[in-house]
């Protein structure tokens, strides 16, 4: 499928080297002119584009925007003359689908908030469809997005929340990966096996509770042996207001 990545920062690089891993997929960026954006469009092999006029006249089928939430809507108005059966997905936070059909009121859209794992396919991404998505284009929404991780579809008005937990997370476990591995050179470990332990950790943490479906709190009393290590590490965590920093960090991520 022929899809337009359109703004090639962060999130776009992310989505482009996940989307590339397909081998089917036609992947045309479109960034304003940057040496960046350059070398990373010759070093992975997609085309590369700098004006919204050329995407336009590439025909995509689907048109992914990844611009900053702010220039997003004008970005979108200079795609207006994309044929009413593209398929266009917004992953710019904050902006409403209601937005973008004002813009589109023909197409089918939908919005979504992905995170930087998806690079790795190995993606958390909330997905809200606009009215217009009929079976075709969500059998298209649904080959771009599933191969890039898990589809999670939310209503829109869940999609901010969702945004946080899963798009800004990353983030916030990347703190706690960080801290994790300074504790492990603190006790003797080179830097790189302590980032390869902490990340392993996490990877298989996560794994694990989708695997079993067993809750947070179920999988933690089966680490804390009675009298063992752990639960003085849960004990300092809780006097450190462990849980509250988390909290709040959504608190502020949402405000
Ligand atoms: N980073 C993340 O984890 C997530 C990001 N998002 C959303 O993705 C979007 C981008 O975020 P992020 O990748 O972090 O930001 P970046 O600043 O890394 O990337 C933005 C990119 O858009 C380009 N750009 C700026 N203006 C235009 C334009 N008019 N036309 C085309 N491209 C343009 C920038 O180009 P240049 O650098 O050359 O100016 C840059 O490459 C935001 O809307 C954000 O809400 C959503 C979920 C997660
Ligand atoms: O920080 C941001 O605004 C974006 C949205 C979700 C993750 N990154």
């Amino acid at each position: 499928m022929k899809i337009a990545v359109v703004g090639v920062g962060h999130m776009g690089s992310a989505i482009i080297k996940g989307l590339l891993s397909q081998a089917e997929n036609h992947v045309i960026g479109m960034n304003p002119v940057n040496p960046r954006v350059s070398k990373f469009a010759q070093e992975e092999g997609f085309h590369l584009v700098n004006s919204c006029e050329e995407v336009v006249s590439k025909k995509p089928a689907v048109v992914i925007v990844t611009t900053p939430a702010k220039v997003t809507l004008t970005v979108l108005k200079q795609l207006a003359g994309l044929p009413a059966h593209t398929v266009i997905i917004s992953a710019a936070a904050g902006v409403h689908l209601a937005e973008i059909a004002a813009i589109f009121p023909a197409n089918p859209l939908a919005a979504i908030i992905p995170n930087i794992p998806v690079a790795v396919n190995a993606g958390t991404i909330g997905l809200s469809l606009g009215p217009n998505v009929m079976a075709p284009a969500f059998d298209k929404i649904s080959q771009v997005l599933n191969p890039l991780g898990e589809v999670i579809r939310v209503p829109e008005s869940q999609l901010d929340i969702v945004g946080v937990i899963g798009g800004c997370g990353p983030a916030f476990v990347d703190v706690f990966m960080d801290a994790l591995s300074d504790a492990g050179v603190k006790y003797g470990l080179d830097r790189s096996t302590a980032y390869q332990l902490a990340a392993s950790m996490v990877t298989g943490s996560g794994q694990l509770a989708l695997r079993t479906g067993l809750t947070p709190a179920q999988l933690r009393d089966q680490v804390t042996s009675p009298g063992g290590t752990t639960i003085r590490g849960v004990e300092a965590l809780e006097k450190a207001g462990f849980r509250y920093a988390v909290i709040d960090a959504v608190n502020k991520a949402n405000g």
